[in-house]
């Protein structure tokens, strides 16, 4: 399995926010994208992502067959700035509506709704109304939805905002298991997330760029 991106361009707005990044990950490894506040690391998930459309170059995802023909959105989670869960409706039926909404892909295995509120340490509330949870747990269950569907790609930005230390070796572990088990992880944070397989790509924004890239 591989995921690469090949001299990516995206634009927010009238800017050009980055050009020509590319980077190339196989089963089990890591990539973490640095870089100061609106240097594009955000942009960069959300064209992986299928969220936002790339100026120009192109993400690939290759499977285990050596198939190119689904693209990455669809075989990925995203676990962006907002955690998309409904705060009215309770823990257990915001990740039983993704569980059921996501469903597994082929080639790996999910929780179910108990299993991944235990593996993120809130065994017990899900019952509760998601608004009632503090930023910290509301962040841990939004990384539950990650495991209640199997997805080999994890596009994470900021994973650990609003966490406590425990929570960050736990989310952690949870990375790692799923490098482990051959998924791949592409991360945008300011802090260290303690992965051991893992490479950092700086983003830099445009301003590094030479002019005339788009002649
Ligand atoms: N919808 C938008 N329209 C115009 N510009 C935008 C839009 N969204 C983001 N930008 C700009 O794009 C640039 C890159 O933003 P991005 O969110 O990718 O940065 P980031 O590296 O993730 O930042 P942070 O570390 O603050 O999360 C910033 O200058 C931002 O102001």
């Amino acid at each position: 399995m591989h995921l690469s991106a090949e001299n990516l361009a995206a634009r927010r707005g009238e800017d050009l926010i980055f050009t020509n990044v590319s980077f190339s990950l196989s089963s089990g490894e890591a990539l973490i994208l640095t870089g100061r506040n609106g240097s594009g690391k955000s942009t960069l998930l959300r064209v992986v992502a299928g969220l936002l459309k790339q100026e120009k170059g192109c993400v690939v995802f290759t499977d285990s067959k050596g198939e190119s023909d689904r693209p990455a959105c669809e075989v990925s989670h995203y676990l962006g700035h907002r955690n998309a869960m409904k705060s009215e409706l309770t823990v257990a039926e915001n990740l039983s509506f993704w569980k059921t909404f996501l469903g597994d892909m082929p080639g790996g295995s999910s929780l179910d709704i108990d299993e991944a509120a235990d593996a993120v340490g809130l065994a017990g509330i899900t019952h509760l109304p998601f608004g009632y949870l503090s930023a910290g747990q509301q962040r841990r269950i939004a990384f539950a939805k990650l495991l209640v569907a199997y997805r080999p790609i994890w596009i994470l930005d900021e994973p650990t905002a609003a966490l406590d230390a425990t929570a960050d070796r736990l989310l952690a572990q949870l990375i790692t298991a799923h490098q482990r088990s051959g998924g791949i992880v592409l991360a945008a944070t300011h802090q260290p997330l303690g992965l051991s397989n893992a490479r950092e790509m700086r983003m830099t924004g445009f301003a590094g760029v030479n002019a005339g890239v788009w002649g």
